[in-house]
């Protein structure tokens, strides 16, 4: 069966030996086998019960990457009180529809919608879809959000808006919405970051190259005693020495991130994805993560995360320009793919 349910996770499969597993909580996808291994680390201690977002796979950071913003803006008032990455990464999405089930390509798509304890956090209509598509040497994940339409009156509505973009089952909850003029034009645009937090799994992460960042990018550097700092990089191989933890901002389109280990060469491609976040604590400063492993600093990645680090993204309702989307996407390709 190239798509297995269990109570937890959808599996798709190729019958050439490659297979990904996503688990409903977060869309989170936890496993890629291409090559004939394992390309995505998931730490040996990651709660995979739906109690914390999964420490590990590529778990989806929306509607903020980070903590969250500090800005007065009032457009950001709600954004302002979400935890860390938000809330795309530890809520159940629902399997929508199987998209393709070819011998050389599967592909599932997952849909998350406000429920009841996302609008009590972030009362702001959305519609997110979330399509996983495995092909012999890639896995590829896009990320679709939609500012739905309001169908009242649009002055002073901001409860119908929501509650025309809710499931009928929650409509119940109008009492949780805002009902003020501020909140309403608070509502009409949707900001939001987005970014796939992905955990890649390698044989020693101190060894990786990471290509394809070329001299002079501007990157937010998080680590060190002046805090985040915006510094300019001088250009070659990006390796994990010591602490990483930056955004390197305003890739171009065609920009591909390359990791070279000596044995293993991945390519990484965006879609709308301008930024590229780099992470690894490493023991030392990894130690205070509960949920990660002993030594799972070496085995883990270097995250190569793509993202849209500031809010760029202001997505106007769909009333206004109809049918519109914005699309985010990763392609993880591994060296041998045509
Ligand atoms: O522990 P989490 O909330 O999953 O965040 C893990 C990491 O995510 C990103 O890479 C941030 O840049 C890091 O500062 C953060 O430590």
């Amino acid at each position: 069966m190239p798509v297995n349910k269990t109570a937890r996770t959808v599996q798709i499969s190729l019958p050439s030996g490659e297979s990904a597993e996503i688990y409903y909580y977060g869309a989170t996808v936890t496993s890629w086998i291409a090559g004939g291994k394992e390309r995505l680390f998931v730490s040996g201690k990651a709660a995979l019960d739906g109690s914390k977002p999964i420490r590990g796979g590529i778990p989806i950071c929306w509607p903020i990457f980070g903590p969250p913003p500090k800005e007065a803006d009032a457009s950001l008032q709600y954004h302002a009180k979400l935890s860390q990455h938000g809330f795309a990464r530890n809520h159940n999405w629902t399997l929508d529809h199987v998209v393709m089930d070819r011998p050389t390509g599967v592909s599932v798509k997952f849909t998350l919608d406000p429920t009841p304890e996302i609008i009590s956090i972030f009362p702001h209509p959305f519609h997110l879809s979330y399509v996983v598509t495995l092909t012999k040497h890639e896995l590829s994940t896009d990320l679709h959000v939609v500012n739905p339409s309001p169908t009242k009156s649009l002055t002073g509505a901001v409860s119908a808006a929501i509650t025309s973009a809710l499931p009928a089952s929650v409509v119940g909850s109008e009492s949780k919405v805002p009902q003020s003029a501020a909140d309403d034009a608070a509502h009409h645009e949707l900001k939001f970051q987005a970014l796939f937090h992905t955990y890649l799994a390698v044989s020693d992460a101190s060894r990786v190259k990471i290509k394809g960042l070329k001299q002079g990018l501007t990157y937010l550097d998080k680590v060190g005693p002046q805090g985040w700092t915006e510094r300019t990089w001088q250009g070659g191989d990006l390796v994990i020495d010591k602490q990483v933890d930056r955004v390197y901002y305003g890739l171009g389109k065609h920009e591909d991130v390359v990791l070279e280990d000596g044995e293993d060469k991945l390519t990484v491609h965006r879609v709308e994805l301008t930024d590229v976040t780099t992470w690894n604590p490493t023991a030392e400063a990894g130690a205070g993560i509960a949920d990660m492993e002993p030594n799972g600093w070496v085995r883990l990645l270097l995250a190569v995360n793509l993202g849209a680090f500031s809010y760029l993204t202001l997505l106007p309702p769909s009333y206004r320009t109809p049918g519109q989307e914005w699309i985010g996407q990763q392609v993880l390709k591994i060296a041998g793919g045509a």
